[in-house]
């Protein structure tokens, strides 16, 4: 004879058992900042996820609390900025996204941010690889172009670097290039997707605008439009006045790039995004990270496409974005070899 209770222990078991199969922890490191806070909030309203885990040097737990009131079925996590703190918010996470650090001021370049972001990335890095060494992880911290090649070095001398794993997230480019061009020819964005190749500063971010929906886009109209994406960043910065850059459009761009791995994870079959990953389209010319393309599968990296064609002005535009690259790729390669 089955009690009332025993059969809803029984059926509370299974419905646990589903769900467990599907248990996607997602760690935010960096969740009490700009970024991090509405990051945190679109990942509670992610189906996808199972168990949010916030860390932050100041007011994680008090950020957890708040979005735990949210009634999506996941549960979140606040943790105290402590070693143990760090730990348990990175034990069993899938997904680690990283957008602590400081952001710019007008004026400011990204590459201005190395000298406070290096050490903040490299040391979250160090704690990823020794308690989430199988974890995809998604750096948001700018310079994105060197905070990658760190988190790979950091990796890399711990023996768990998987380059599969690595992303630099350059998603907000994609949503700037598709809501400018829109602008430009009065479409829905929501129909458009340009591909955006290179790094995610200035003249390092491409914008293949002749794979578009719209390669007649020419002349001065083209150049203020590549301009444009290249340089959106500057646009909130200016904005902003000194309060910092994009938060909320950098949320909806990295909880887009988190629920693709998700879904590449859970089976989903070509799952492309662009984003700045270890890359064989430019080894031979000393360039290892570049952002192009990229089909997601359980694993992460599935496949790496080409670039494909393009025109002689993306041409010039990849060659000046080549020589920004490797530069900004070597000073985060040589800083953990001298700041292990
Ligand atoms: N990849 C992109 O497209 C993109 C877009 C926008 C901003 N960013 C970058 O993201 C970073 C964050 O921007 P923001 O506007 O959220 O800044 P913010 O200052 O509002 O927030 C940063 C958060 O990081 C936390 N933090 C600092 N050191 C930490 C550490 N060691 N461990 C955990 N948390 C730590 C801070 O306490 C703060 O809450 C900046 O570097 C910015 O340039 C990148
Ligand atoms: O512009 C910045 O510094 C932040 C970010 O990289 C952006 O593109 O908005």
């Amino acid at each position: 004879m089955f009690s009332a209770r025993s059969i809803f222990n029984t059926v509370q078991r299974r419905a646990f058992s589903v769900s467990a199969q599907q248990n996607s922890k997602v760690t935010v490191l960096g969740a009490a900042g700009g970024i991090g806070q509405p990051l945190s909030l679109l990942l509670k309203l992610n189906k996808r996820v199972s168990d949010l885990a916030l860390y932050d040097i100041r007011g994680g737990p008090g950020v957890a609390a708040d979005i735990s009131h949210v009634n999506t079925k996941s549960s979140v996590n606040g943790y105290d900025p402590t070693p143990e703190g760090l730990k348990a918010a990175l034990d069993g996470a899938e997904i680690v996204l990283i957008p602590a650090g400081v952001p710019r001021k007008p004026g400011m370049s990204r590459d201005d941010l190395f000298n406070t972001n290096a050490s903040i990335v490299r040391d979250l890095a160090k704690a990823a690889a020794d308690h989430a060494p199988k974890a995809k992880i998604l750096v948001i911290s700018n310079p994105v172009n060197s905070t990658v090649p760190i988190t790979a070095e950091v990796f890399r001398s711990k023996g768990v670097y998987d380059p599969r794993k690595l992303f630099g997230v350059t998603t907000l480019d994609i949503v700037r290039a598709s809501r400018f061009i829109s602008e430009v020819k009065k479409t829905d964005p929501a129909n458009e997707e340009v591909t955006v190749i290179g790094g995610h500063s200035g003249h390092t971010i491409v914008p293949l605008l002749s794979q578009s929906n719209h390669p007649d886009i020419s002349g001065e109209v083209r150049n203020q439009l590549v301009n444009r994406i290249q340089f959106g960043g500057d646009e909130v910065v200016k904005a902003k006045q000194g309060a910092g850059s994009a938060t909320l459009s950098m949320a909806y761009a990295g909880a887009r790039m988190a629920d693709s791995l998700l879904r590449a994870a859970q089976g989903e079959k070509n799952v492309v995004e662009c984003t700045f990953v270890e890359s064989p389209l430019f080894k031979d010319q000393g360039i290892d990270f570049f952002s192009s393309k990229v089909t997601l599968g359980p694993e992460g990296v599935e496949k790496i496409h080409e670039i494909g064609p393009v025109n002689e002005y993306e041409q010039g535009l990849i060659d000046v974005c080549l020589q920004d690259l490797s530069k900004n790729i070597a000073k985060g390669q040589a800083f953990v070899k001298e700041n292990p």
